[in-house]
Parts: C-alpha cells; sequence; structure tokens
C-alpha cells in the first residue's frame, strides 16, 4: 500500500505567557499508508490534539510539514475531515439537516436526489435511519457522535482526524461505537488518524499505536504495530495472550512517562 500521510520533521512551539517558546513537538516523523488506522496515544499535554491540528490545517507547524496524497497541508480542506469529543452538531437542525449542511456544500454539483440519497445512505449507515428527524437535544451522546460520524464520512473524505471522539460516552455506549467506526473504516478502507487516552481503544481500532513521550528530544517514542487480522473480533483479540501483551506494553510507556513527567515535576 502507498504512503498516503508524510509528517515529515514536524516541531511545534507554543509562546508563553512569559513572552517564551514552549516546544510541544519535536521533529515528529511519521508515514501513514492508505487504509491504515493509527492511534496517538501519551499524556495529556504531549502534543497529540496539536499533531491532530496541524494535519487538519486547524494549526501551523513551527518546522516541518504534513503532505496529505502527495499534497502539502495549508489550510483546513474537505479532504479531511475532523471528529471532536463535544459532537460540533448544529444544535437547531435536525440529524438529518446536520448531514445534509456538510453534503450541500461539498457536493454542491450533484443532484439534489444523490445529494438526498448520500445522507440517507450514511445516516442508515450509523443506524440512524429512524432517528433522522430528530433534532440534537432530542439524541442522546451516543447517538450524537453517530451524527457526527455521518457527516464526518458522507462527504468521503480522504483522511477521518478523530480526537477523543468517544471520550464523553459511558462504556457501553462507546464500546458499540468503537466496534461500528471499526466496522466502517475496514469497510471502505478509510485512512485514520485518531487521539486516544484508553489503550483498549487503541489497540482494538489501530494497526499502529503511535506513543507520544512528553517533552522530549524526540516526540514521538515507540511505535507498537498491532498485529491483529482484519476484520476484528473484540471479543476474540481480547482473550488473546498477544493482546494482554501489547496493552502491557502500553500501559508501561504510559507509566514510564508518568514517572519522567513526575521527575521533571510537570504532574
Ligand atoms: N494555542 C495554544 N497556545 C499555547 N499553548 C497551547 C496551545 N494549544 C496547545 N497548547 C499547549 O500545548 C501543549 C499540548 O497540548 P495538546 O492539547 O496538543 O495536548 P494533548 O496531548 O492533546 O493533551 P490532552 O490529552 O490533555 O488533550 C499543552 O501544554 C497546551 O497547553
Amino acid at each position: 500500500m502507498s504512503i498516503f500521510v508524510e509528517i515529515r520533521d514536524l516541531s511545534k512551539e507554543f509562546r508563553s505567557p512569559e513572552g517564551g517558546r514552549h516546544a510541544v513537538l519535536t521533529d515528529v516523523n511519521l508515514e501513514i499508508k492508505q487504509g491504515e488506522f493509527v492511534c496517538l496515544i501519551g499524556h495529556s499535554g504531549c502534543g497529540k490534539s496539536t499533531l491532530l491540528n496541524i494535519v487538519a490545517g486547524l494549526e501551523k507547524a513551527s518546522r516541518g510539514q504534513v503532505l496529505v496524497d502527495g499534497q502539502l497541508v495549508k489550510r483546513p480542506g474537505r479532504d479531511r475531515m475532523m471528529m471532536f469529543q463535544n459532537y460540533s452538531l448544529l444544535p437547531w437542525l435536525t440529524a438529518w439537516e446536520n448531514v445534509a449542511i456538510a453534503v450541500d456544500k461539498a457536493m454542491s454539483h450533484k443532484s439534489k436526489a444523490e445529494r438526498h440519497r448520500i445522507v440517507a445512505t450514511y445516516l442508515e449507515m450509523v443506524g440512524l435511519k429512524d432517528a433522522a428527524r430528530k433534532k440534537p437535544r432530542q439524541l442522546s451522546g451516543g447517538m450524537k457522535q453517530r451524527v457526527a460520524l455521518a457527516r464526518a464520512l458522507a462527504i468521503k473524505p480522504k483522511l477521518l482526524l478523530l480526537d477523543e471522539p468517544f471520550g464523553a460516552l459511558d462504556a457501553l455506549t462507546r464500546s458499540s461505537l468503537q466496534i461500528e467506526l471499526m466496522q466502517i473504516c475496514e469497510q471502505n478502507h478509510i485512512t485514520a488518524i485518531m487521539v486516544t487516552h484508553d489503550v483498549d481503544e487503541a489497540l482494538l481500532l489501530s494497526d499502529r499505536v503511535v506513543m507520544l513521550n512528553t517533552a522530549a528530544s524526540v516526540s514521538v517514542g515507540q511505535i507498537l504495530h498491532v498485529p491483529f487480522a482484519r476484520p476484528r473480533i473484540a471479543a476474540e483479540m481480547i482473550d488473546s495472550p498477544d493482546y494482554s501483551a501489547l496493552r502491557h506494553e502500553l500501559l508501561q510507556f504510559l507509566h514510564q512517562q508518568h514517572q519522567a513527567r513526575y521527575l521533571a515535576g510537570l504532574t
């Protein structure tokens, strides 16, 4: 498979309130293949969201560059859809309208009937056919996040960027949405980068888990390959001894980071 996302020598510094500079990401180099699912994991403040925002074009790198499908990322674009923890739906529109507004804007060249078919297809894909006429306040957190997922997928982005999308959901809803997202990405060969704090979520969804260091000379620590064949069945994966070993490796990395932060006075 060809390389689809290239992050080259990327660093990011923010201005600190005292007027100095605060390095958040240092020399990030990462290549992601088409159809690959990569999770970013690391302690709070290590720069996961910043990296995702730079790939999205919402934030500028201080040094280095990002290429998506060979194109240099300079600003946000419809080829990269972002999904956040807080649903970001328009409260005065129905589930259908929240998806339709994105489809109408991105696909104005298509006929009205075709756009209608696309909205229906994606709402059905996320199991919301019967809730299409409901407004966000009438939907549960899981349903709202399904609308956000339908909206993100309906415009057929080249790259899906997910910033802790299930962080606000209860464990059961979270688990069913993880499985749905995994199946949708597998069936549609979607390339995705996801920020998560949840090691089980990272292992279930990822082909690779990128572990980010906090305030280190190089931001990317270890990269863990998750070798389970697809389509994956969560229950079978969790029972495998390989799963426990991978989970242990991730937890150990987070634990070491915690200790390093403690010694550096960051915790
Ligand atoms: N616009 C900004 N201006 C100044 N500092 C910022 C800005 N955005 C982020 N930071 C700082 O950069 C660091 C990394 O933030 P970021 O949100 O990327 O971390 P994170 O790993 O996603 O954290 P979390 O897991 O808590 O969401 C933090 O110290 C944060 O305060």
